[in-house]
């Protein structure tokens, strides 16, 4: 019986005017030891159990068909579809030599499809469904429609630029990248040109001069933020050039860049990875890429004296994350924790700056660094470039400093004094060490930047903030912490005159470093911090900082929002 409700032909359901290009295919197919009637939809594959149900309705007898298990996936979800060839009971897949003997018998064609499946905390794994049928035309008929689907799914990289850095994070870069995204990238046909790096700055510099990337619908990068931030340059340079934009202008109006960028995460910190996908996990990431995800990006121009510095997309960090940064780079052989040894040292040795930042409030946009909205796929405040008007917040006004420390330029606010940190998030900074981020509230693509003040304080306090990081706490609800919504800001570091600040820095360092040999237990601070720059250590202490708009595209989609009951919604979930 069910022999003969299997060699249905295929259906194709169209509607009114779409006879020449069908919209649905249903098909009862065979799939581990159940029919399922199978529909193609154009947006949707749906598979549902169905199984004879015989039961006693008022004494008559009842054979209504039962919908058992059902399982759906968006198209645009599907990684594949290939055929199976099944052959007197051997094929291509090893799963098939469990099936019955009968069964390869009377349903010797199969094809599996690849798709998307959610797990725990925003992974993705790529699951495999095969369905069987006895007729090699349906077989086929599934086969090629399916990949029509795909085929329109033009957001999809077909060429890509693969960039491994194989020392960053634990050194894993090139394994991770052979042993779990190559399979994924060739099963989803996607070809690939694979550099694995000599020296830091090669990727910037074959992106920026040599790379064809005409040829390419996207670049990867296999590494941690520091290599992202090597490919944002090479690719953000090269297109400024090719379009006759000149980056050392502060105020010149960058040019976007076409080619996505794909990140997967083998670094130390990898928060911008975390932060635009919520897990730091390369299959994940590889999925993401394959399925043709766009994420628009913010991207920071850091100026010094009319001379362009650097991007950068994440953290820009004066005071203490400068200083972890640097103590931490001698130290690289300690592997990522690195940064837990120097962020413990420089905790102690609570060292401030003194200085003043201007800045230039984002007055017109919609939220606020200190409201409970969180930037999540398909942001809404993103969606608008971030330019709607909301007033005042309240929240802000809660926390503005004291105004005898400020003068107001035209529209631009001036904080001076004695600072532990200076920091601007351009997106929440979220990563595995502090799953909300320095500024849980900051969005990937508004063309803004948290600008984060914390004054000098008790050490025990900056304990506080600092374990805020990792808490529900509300970081910024202490005294000596302010937090701005900003366009653009400046740093002046006290005794900084403009070009004599370099000599003065390593004068400083030198003179500071003789001071303190001198007098061990003092508690004198030195006059200068660097800029962590996305994880790379900027020269220059005075700077002059603006927000591109969505300069750079990733492959991502933000976080996801999660089902409430995760365990119950997806069986995958539990593993
Ligand atoms: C006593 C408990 C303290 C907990 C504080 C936790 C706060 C952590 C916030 C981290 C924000 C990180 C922002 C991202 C920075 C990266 O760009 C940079 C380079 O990353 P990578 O190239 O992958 O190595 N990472 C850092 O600067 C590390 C900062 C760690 C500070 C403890
Ligand atoms: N082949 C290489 N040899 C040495 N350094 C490299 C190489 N490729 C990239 N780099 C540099 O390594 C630094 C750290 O890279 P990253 O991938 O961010 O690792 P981590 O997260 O551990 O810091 C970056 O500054 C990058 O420019
Ligand atoms: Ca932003």
């Amino acid at each position: 019986m069910l022999i003969r409700s299997l060699s249905h032909p295929v259906r194709w359901l169209t509607g009114e005017g779409m006879e020449k290009q069908p919209r649905l295919l249903a098909s009862q197919l065979f799939l581990k030891n159940s029919v399922f009637e199978v529909l193609l939809n154009g947006v949707l594959l749906t598979w549902k159990e169905i199984t004879a149900n015989k039961k006693v309705i008022s004494g008559s007898i009842h054979h209504p068909l039962k919908v058992g298990t059902s399982h759906s996936v968006s198209v645009s979800e599907i990684l594949a579809v290939r055929e199976l060839h099944v052959d007197g009971g051997t094929k291509d897949d090893g799963r098939w030599q469990k099936m019955p003997q009968k069964l390869t018998e009377s349903y010797p064609y199969a094809f599996t499809v690849s798709y998307v499946e959610r797990a725990r905390q925003h992974r993705w794994r790529c699951s495999d469904v095969t369905f069987h049928c006895s007729e090699w035309a349906l077989c086929q008929q599934w086969v090629q429609t399916i990949r029509e689907q795909l085929t329109a799914l033009t957001s999809r990289p077909k060429h890509l630029l693969v960039y491994i850095n194989p020392y960053g994070g634990k050194q894993q870069g090139k394994c991770i990248y052979e042993q779990k995204v190559a399979p994924l990238f060739a099963c989803a046909s996607i070809s690939t040109d694979v550099i694995v790096t000599e020296h830091a700055n090669h990727a910037r510099d074959h992106l920026k001069t040599e790379a064809e990337i005409k040829k390419y619908d996207g670049v990867v990068c296999v590494g941690g933020d520091g290599m992202f931030s090597e490919i944002v340059h090479g690719l953000v340079s090269r297109t400024q050039r090719d379009n006759g934009v000149d980056q050392n202008s502060p105020e010149e109006k960058l040019v976007p860049c076409t080619l996505r960028i794909g990140i997967i995460p083998a670094g130390s910190t990898d928060c911008i990875c975390y932060a635009t996908v919520g897990i730091n996990d390369p299959v994940t990431s590889a999925l993401h890429v394959i399925v043709g995800d766009s994420q628009p990006m913010d991207v920071c121009s850091v100026h010094h004296n009319n001379t362009f510095l650097r991007y950068s997309v994440s953290l820009l960090g004066y005071g203490f994350y400068g200083d972890v940064l640097a103590d931490s780079e001698r130290k690289r052989w300690m592997g990522p924790a690195r940064y837990d040894f120097s962020g413990f040292k420089k905790f102690l040795t609570h060292h401030h700056y003194e200085g003043a930042v201007s800045f230039l409030p984002a007055t017109d946009t919609l939220g606020t660094p200190r409201d409970k909205t969180r930037c999540r796929a398909g942001c809404f405040i993103c969606q608008h470039d971030g330019q709607l008007y909301s007033g005042d917040s309240p929240e802000e006004s809660k926390t503005a400093p004291d105004v005898s420390d400020r003068e107001y330029e035209v529209g631009w606010g001036v904080v001076r004094g004695k600072f532990l940190a200076i920091n601007a998030a351009s997106m929440s900074c979220a990563c595995p060490r502090s799953p909300k981020g320095l500024s849980p509230a900051a969005h990937l693509a508004d063309g803004t930047t948290d600008l984060i003040l914390v004054r000098k304080c008790s050490r025990f306090n900056f304990l506080r903030h600092l374990l805020r990081h990792t808490s529900k706490d509300d970081q910024f609800d202490m005294t000596f912490v302010e937090v701005h919504r900003v366009r653009r800001f400046r740093f002046t570091p006290r005794h900084c005159q403009n070009d004599s600040e370099l000599d003065l820095r390593e004068n400083g360092k030198q003179l500071f470093s003789q001071i303190c040999r001198d007098h061990p237990a003092c508690s004198c601070s030195p006059a200068y911090s660097s800029w962590n720059c996305d994880g790379e250590i900027l020269p220059h202490a005075a700077i002059e900082v603006g927000v591109h708009c969505q300069l750079i595209k990733l492959f991502a989609r933000g976080i996801e929002e999660q089902p409430l009951f995760e365990d119950l919604a997806n069986p995958l979930c539990a593993l």
